[in-house]
C-alpha cells in the first residue's frame, strides 16, 4: 500500500531486523516511512514485536540489520543529545521518582535543552506542558500523591515539555479508564507533531491514527490507513476476533465494534472440582449473570 502525504519523511526504516544474540529474530525486514505530522500506530498481537520496534525507534536499542534514518540521517550519526531533543519516549512501565513534585517531574523533559535555552524557557515549557495535560492543579503534589491515570498524563506532559519533533509511546492508554483513554489520545493528537505509538485497542486506533503498521511475528503484515489495514478479514486472521464496522446509531459516521469470543463461560470442567463446600456459594449468582448472554 503506498501513500504520500506531501510532507517530509522524518523517520525511515530500511529492511530493519533485530535479533539479540542467541535468539530467533524478533523483528525482520521492516521497511517503513513516517512523514512529518503523521500519527502512526504500531498494532499487532501480544509478542508481535511492538515494544521491540518502539524501543528501536526511540533509540534505546540498535537494529542488528538494516538501517534507520532520522530526518534522512542514519541514527548512529545523530549525536545522542541531539536525538534527545528530537525524540521523546514514554515507555510502558517507567518508574517515576515519587519524591518529585508533578511540576519537577514534568520539567525533566527540558534536560536535553539546558545548554540551548535559558531558565525562563524551561519554566515556560513546563507550565505549558502542565496546562496542556490538565495537570496545573496538581503541579505542587508529589508524584506518589496522584492517581495512575494522572501519572500517565504526567509522563506525557514530561515528553511534551521536551518539545520533541517525534513522540514515541508504548501502550500509553494502559491502565486508563475509557474516557481517560480518549482524553489522553486527544491530547496527543492535538499536539500536531509526529507520533509513533504501540496501541492495543483496535477500536481506538481508527479514531486516533492517521496510519497503522500491523506487525505479526516481527514482520510487517500491512501498512496504510487504519480502515484499510484493519479490515475485518485481516483482523480476524491476525487477532482471531471479529471487528464489525457499523453505522453510529445517531451520528453520520462509522464506529467499530469488537466481538471477542469468551469460551468456557458455563464451566467445561477443565479444572476438576472435588468437594463443593459452602465456599462455592457465590457461584449460582455468577452463573445467572453468564447465562444472560
Ligand atoms: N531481549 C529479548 N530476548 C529474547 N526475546 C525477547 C527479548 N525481548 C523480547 N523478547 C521476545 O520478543 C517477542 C516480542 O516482544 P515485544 O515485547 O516486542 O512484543 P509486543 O508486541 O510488545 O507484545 P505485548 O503486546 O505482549 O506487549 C516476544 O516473544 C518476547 O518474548
Amino acid at each position: 500500500m503506498s501513500h504520500h502525504s506531501g510532507t517530509p519523511v522524518v523517520l525511515e526504516l530500511r529492511e530493519v531486523g533485530y535479533r539479540p544474540r542467541g535468539t530467533d529474530a524478533l523483528l525482520s525486514d521492516l521497511t517503513l516511512h513516517v512523514h512529518d505530522g503523521e500519527i502512526l500506530v504500531i498494532a499487532g498481537p501480544n509478542g508481535a514485536g511492538k515494544s521491540t520496534l518502539i524501543r528501536l525507534i526511540a533509540g534505546l536499542s540498535e537494529p542488528t540489520g538494516g538501517e534507520m534514518l532520522l530526518g534522512g540521517r542514519p541514527y548512529r550519526t545523530v549525536p545522542i543529545t541531539e536525538r534527545a531533543r528530537v525524540i521523546a519516549y514514554v515507555g510502558q512501565s517507567e518508574e517515576s521518582d515519587d519524591r518529585l513534585t508533578v511540576s519537577q517531574y514534568v520539567s525533566l523533559g527540558q534536560l536535553p535543552h539546558h545548554r540551548t535555552g535559558g531558565r525562563g524557557d524551561s519554566a515556560r515549557a513546563t507550565d505549558e506542558a502542565l496546562d496542556l495535560a490538565d495537570l496545573t492543579r496538581f503541579a505542587g503534589r508529589r508524584m506518589s500523591e496522584i492517581s495512575g491515570g494522572e501519572r500517565q498524563r504526567a509522563k506525557i506532559a514530561r515528553a511534551i515539555c521536551q518539545r520533541p519533533r517525534i513522540l514515541v509511546l508504548d501502550e500509553p492508554t494502559n491502565h486508563l479508564d475509557p474516557s481517560a483513554r480518549g482524553e489522553l489520545l486527544s491530547l496527543v493528537s492535538g499536539l500536531g507533531i509526529t507520533v509513533v505509538a504501540a496501541l492495543h485497542d483496535l477500536t481506538l486506533i481508527e479514531a486516533f491514527a492517521s496510519h497503522v503498521a500491523l506487525i505479526q511475528g516481527g514482520r510487517l503484515v500491512a501498512h496504510g490507513h487504519p480502515v484499510e489495514v484493519l479490515s475485518s478479514e485481516r483482523v480476524r486472521a491476525v487477532f482471531s476476533v471479529d471487528l464489525h464496522r457499523m453505522q453510529h446509531p445517531v451520528e453520520a459516521r462509522q464506529i467499530s465494534v469488537l466481538d471477542i469470543p469468551i469460551e468456557g463461560r458455563f464451566g467445561t470442567g477443565a479444572l476438576p472440582q472435588e468437594t463443593p463446600g459452602p465456599a462455592a456459594s457465590g457461584a449460582p449468582h455468577l452463573r445467572a449473570v453468564a447465562t444472560r448472554g
